[in-house]
């Protein structure tokens, strides 16, 4: 009698162990036995592990994610089967090359998903943003015997009636209007995005405007745009000179958008202020005077998923899985058209 597993299609996961270890709950091991006919080992980092050498050729999808190394043609020429890429992270950009898309191989993310604790976290950084919160505190910390009040310097103050320029109508980009949007009082929302539907932002409840105009109104800018040769440093010296004294810069999306020379000279005159999940380089040298100012707030690029939020995006390749075994259509589907313009 067949092995009943015979009839699953053959996956692979190609992902860092810790990753694996962290994301594939055993109730979503249990999941993925159901729905697949796994190699063995089920998980390896690179497809070139000597432990798939014979087993690459009846491969249909792979499941990969944080830890993956490049998918290369030549791996691909070992597998004329695969028909799918579930992606249990974020950007594919590094993993997967156009060569997907011409040998007719479907991609899917689990972006949206990392896209949520991102859009989190920068609501609550433009609500602390507003309160000047991570600065006052550094400040406190500087001179405790002060009186915390007289640490009160120029910029926008409160929550209420601000203006939020977001650059970048991207995923992120997206959740973070909408939270702003249901959560703050009567604020202004702009967006920036070369590629955006002005009604659609409309729609959102934004308004869709030029860099120029963005600069010249925000009182806070959060950039989620993602980094391409287009975007490398869109936000330099003219653009910094654009905003008021006192708007706080927040950047969870990638640390290249901004010439770092540029914003350091606006942040270590104080004229800005700055929340930065990433920069350029990261993390930044020792040396960088940034570390030491009052008015910049530094995190280790944590934005996006992790732990706990991690999980989600597991889960999310396999519901495509599942979806692809059975020929429903995919709800994460990664175009070709989208990826040039995607993080
Ligand atoms: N800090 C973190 O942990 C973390 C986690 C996830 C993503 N990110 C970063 O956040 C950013 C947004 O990610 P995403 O998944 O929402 O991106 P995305 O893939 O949805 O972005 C694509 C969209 O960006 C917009 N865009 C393209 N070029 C643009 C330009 N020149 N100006 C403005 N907008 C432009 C377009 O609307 C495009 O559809 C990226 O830089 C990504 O790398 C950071
Ligand atoms: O900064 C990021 O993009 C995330 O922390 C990593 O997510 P990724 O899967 O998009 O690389």
């Amino acid at each position: 009698m067949p092995d009943e597993s015979t009839k699953r299609p053959r996956v692979a996961v190609i992902m860092g162990e810790e990753h694996w270890r962290a994301q594939f709950t055993p109730e979503l091991r249990r999941r993925l036995g159901e729905a697949a006919n796994l190699t063995a080992p089920v998980q390896v980092n690179s497809l070139s592990d000597p432990a798939l050498a014979g087993q690459l050729a009846d491969i249909e999808f792979l499941i990969t994610g944080w830890g993956a190394m490049p998918l290369s043609s030549d791996a691909l020429d070992k597998m004329p089967r695969l028909r799918g890429l579930l992606h249990s992270a974020g950007s594919v950009r590094g993993l997967v090359t156009s060569d997907f898309w011409e040998r007719g191989i479907t991609v899917s993310t689990s972006a949206d998903l990392n896209a949520d604790p991102v859009a989190e976290f920068t609501l609550a950084s433009i609500i602390m943003a507003g309160k000047k919160a991570p600065f006052l505190a550094a400040e406190l910390r500087a001179e405790a015997a002060k009186d915390p009040r007289s640490a009160v310097g120029p910029g926008c103050m409160g929550n209420a009636r601000r203006t939020i320029g977001i650059v970048g109508f991207s995923r992120i980009g997206r959740r973070v209007l909408h939270l702003v949007s249901q959560t703050l009082h009567e604020t202004t929302c702009l967006v920036m995005d070369p590629f955006a539907d002005r009604r659609e932002v409309a729609e959102a409840g934004a308004h869709l405007v030029s860099m120029e105009e963005m600069l010249a109104r925000a009182d806070i800018l959060t950039l989620h745009a993602p980094l391409l040769p287009s975007t490398r440093h869109m936000i330099g010296p003219r653009e910094l000179a654009l905003l008021s004294d006192g708007v706080t810069i927040i950047n969870t999306a990638r640390g290249a958008l901004i010439d770092e020379e540029a914003l350091e000279g606006e942040l270590v005159s104080g004229r800005l202020s700055a929340i930065l999940d990433v920069t350029e380089p990261e993390p930044l040298p020792p040396t960088s005077p940034l570390y030491g100012l009052t008015n910049v707030f530094i995190t280790p690029h944590i934005a996006g998923a992790l732990g706990t939020e991690t999980q989600r995006m597991a889960s999310a390749a396999l519901d495509e899985l599942e979806r692809l075994s059975s020929d429903q259509p995919l709800e994460r589907e990664l175009t070709r058209q989208q990826y040039e313009v995607s993080a």
